[in-house]
């Protein structure tokens, strides 16, 4: 097929903006279809040497497509010209769920149940992949026109090749790399786990918090560690300074204590092999099918 340009498309609304991209809504002037359009401008990522997290982006999302796995964007060309990289990737119609989450304050248990499992599920084929997410939050948590979610930004994911638990980043221009990430935290502070801020080790146990910290928001509207600065924030992740609301639901609250643990290795699931069958199994889940949650019409969030 023939590379395709900007022409192709017809470029409408910002729709996502990030530290060296834009995301605009677009439609193909060939299919009419819509897509999203991340345009990542080239001075600015040679400046800020970030072009590794670029190509890993177009790596990771080439193999998450590759694999045909639901639960994630869809990576379908790239294409450049003088200024900027362009990925042409899915739209998700409904946007993020920090949205929702902001517009109803509190997802009733059904909703947080639903959603809690089909992230669940996304981390279960991404890290069977090899595949660590490293900066899972409500923002990158999209939602279709069938409100089912869409895990997009792969930009600070890491792709295990020793295929250990653990990932351990070598050299010292990886523990730069991480430093440096860790200041690029800004505003995603909030669902960094105690290893990544301690001895900058990815784990897929890393994800396993941020999903504790995304079930505690879905159910009071806030993230478990809130402060006025990230500072705070990462003093109060290592210290596990946080507390449940009064009416938190108590199935939910028990599943958030024990994904929010410092020690990763002792982290619910963080043992389990094939898939996450001890959070699967967790009383938060049950009653709901695993096996066809792709399929259910998702409950109207309220
Ligand atoms: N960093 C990234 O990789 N960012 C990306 C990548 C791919 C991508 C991406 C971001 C997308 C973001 C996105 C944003 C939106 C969007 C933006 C603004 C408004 C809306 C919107 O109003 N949706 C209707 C539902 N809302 C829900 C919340 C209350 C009001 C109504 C959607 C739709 N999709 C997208 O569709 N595809």
């Amino acid at each position: 097929p023939t590379k395709r340009t900007t022409k192709d498309f017809i470029f409408g609304k910002v729709i996502g903006e990030g530290s060296f991209s834009t995301v605009y809504l677009t439609k193909d002037i060939h299919t009419s279809k819509e897509y999203a359009i991340k345009v990542c401008d080239k001075r600015h990522i040679i400046r800020e040497k970030k072009t590794e997290y670029v190509k890993r982006e177009r790596d990771v999302l080439n193999t998450i497509t590759s694999a045909g796995v639901p639960f994630f964007v869809k990576l379908y060309c790239t294409f450049q010209d003088t200024d900027s990289l362009y990925f042409v990737l899915s739209y998700a119609k409904n946007g993020e769920l920090l949205q929702y989450i902001k517009q109803v304050g509190a997802f009733d248990i059904e909703s947080t149940r639903f959603y809690a499992g089909e992230i669940l599920l996304a981390l279960e084929h991404l890290h069977r992949l090899h595949i660590i997410h490293r900066d899972l939050k409500p923002e990158n948590i999209l939602l279709d026109e069938k409100m089912h979610i869409l895990i997009t930004d792969f930009g600070s994911a890491k792709i295990v090749v020793n295929h250990e638990q653990q990932q351990k980043v070598e050299g010292d221009s990886e523990v730069t790399t991480v430093v440096q990430r860790r200041n690029s935290f800004v505003g995603t502070a909030q669902y960094v786990s105690p290893e990544l801020l301690t001895d900058k080790v990815a784990h897929y146990s890393s994800d396993l918090w941020a999903l504790g910290c995304i079930i505690y928001q879905m159910i009071s509207g806030l993230p478990p560690f809130r402060a006025r600065n990230e500072y705070i924030i990462f003093q109060k992740i290592l210290k596990l300074d946080y507390e449940f609301p009064e009416d938190f639901d108590a199935d939910a609250q028990d599943l958030v204590q024990k994904l929010l643990v410092v020690n990763n290795s002792e982290r619910l699931g963080a043992q389990d092999k094939e898939n996450y069958h001890s959070i699967r199994s967790h009383p938060m889940f049950a009653g709901l099918d695993f096996a066809t949650l792709s399929e259910t019409t998702p409950p109207v969030i309220s």
